[in-house]
């Protein structure tokens, strides 16, 4: 059963090294996704319940906002410097706003189990996955996670009568702050979850390091108070 078309250009380059597991009824646009025809009841089951997205005009070029940018971040832990690449906000952007579309091959649970390929989204209500496959580039499978303290949220949305995976803001998030999701069930093992950072961080002789050093630690500005 053939899903959906969408162009080639539109599927950014995606990044090979890391798994990401979540349960979400949805899946990801791609240019020619096959199933099993004994899924489709599944898949039209779960496309019920989806709330249609309004399309930003950047979607018809591009599948993640362009006021965001790729950049390293640090975390907070004493013995760590940074968890790798992390999506910043390079303007600020307001809550409710679609901040990208995930985008990947679906698989197969069968596949999923057998080939258990790098950056997977899982679908809890289809056993269907989307795996972000490889690559390099800007995409909200780049996202880092944070157990609480986050500024965006996986939904589930029809886009166009496709049904997709988005990331959408769930606060104001500030020019030069990094997105930070929940990757929504247990990913890590014990003790591998580090904090990471809302912002990158300024020299000490900066002029606004202290609001930047209170920013980054949120309990600090409270004790202030
Ligand atoms: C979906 S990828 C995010 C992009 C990744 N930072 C990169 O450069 O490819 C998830 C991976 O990022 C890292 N990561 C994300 N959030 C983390 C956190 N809070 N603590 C530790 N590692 C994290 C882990 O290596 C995890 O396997």
């Amino acid at each position: 059963m053939i899903l959906r078309r969408i162009p080639q250009a539109k599927i950014p380059s995606l990044n090979p090294l890391c798994i990401l597991r979540h349960c979400i009824r949805i899946w990801s646009p791609r240019s020619t996704q096959t199933l099993p025809r004994s899924r489709s009841g599944e898949l039209k089951e779960a496309e019920k319940d989806l709330t249609p997205l309004e399309p930003p005009s950047w979607l018809s070029t591009r599948l993640t906002h362009p006021s965001i940018a790729v950049e390293v971040q640090p975390c907070l832990a004493p013995d760590h410097t940074d968890v790798g690449r992390g999506l910043i906000a390079t303007a600020a952007i307001e809550p409710g706003k679609l901040l990208g579309i995930y985008a990947g091959r679906i698989v197969s649970d069968e596949d999923y189990h057998a080939n258990n390929s790098n950056m997977v989204i899982s679908f809890d209500a289809s056993n269907l996955h989307v795996d972000a496959g490889e690559g390099e580039g800007i995409g909200v499978h780049l996202i880092n996670h944070s157990e609480s303290d986050t500024n965006c949220q996986f939904t589930n949305r029809l886009l166009k009568d496709l049904p997709v995976l988005a990331v959408e803001s769930t606060n104001v998030i500030q020019a030069e702050e990094f997105l930070r999701i929940s990757y929504g069930e247990i990913f890590f093992d014990a003790g591998e979850v580090l904090t990471i950072a809302r912002f990158p961080s300024l020299p000490i002789s900066h002029p606004n390091y202290l609001t930047r050093f209170l920013e980054q630690y949120p309990a600090l500005k409270k004790r202030k108070k």
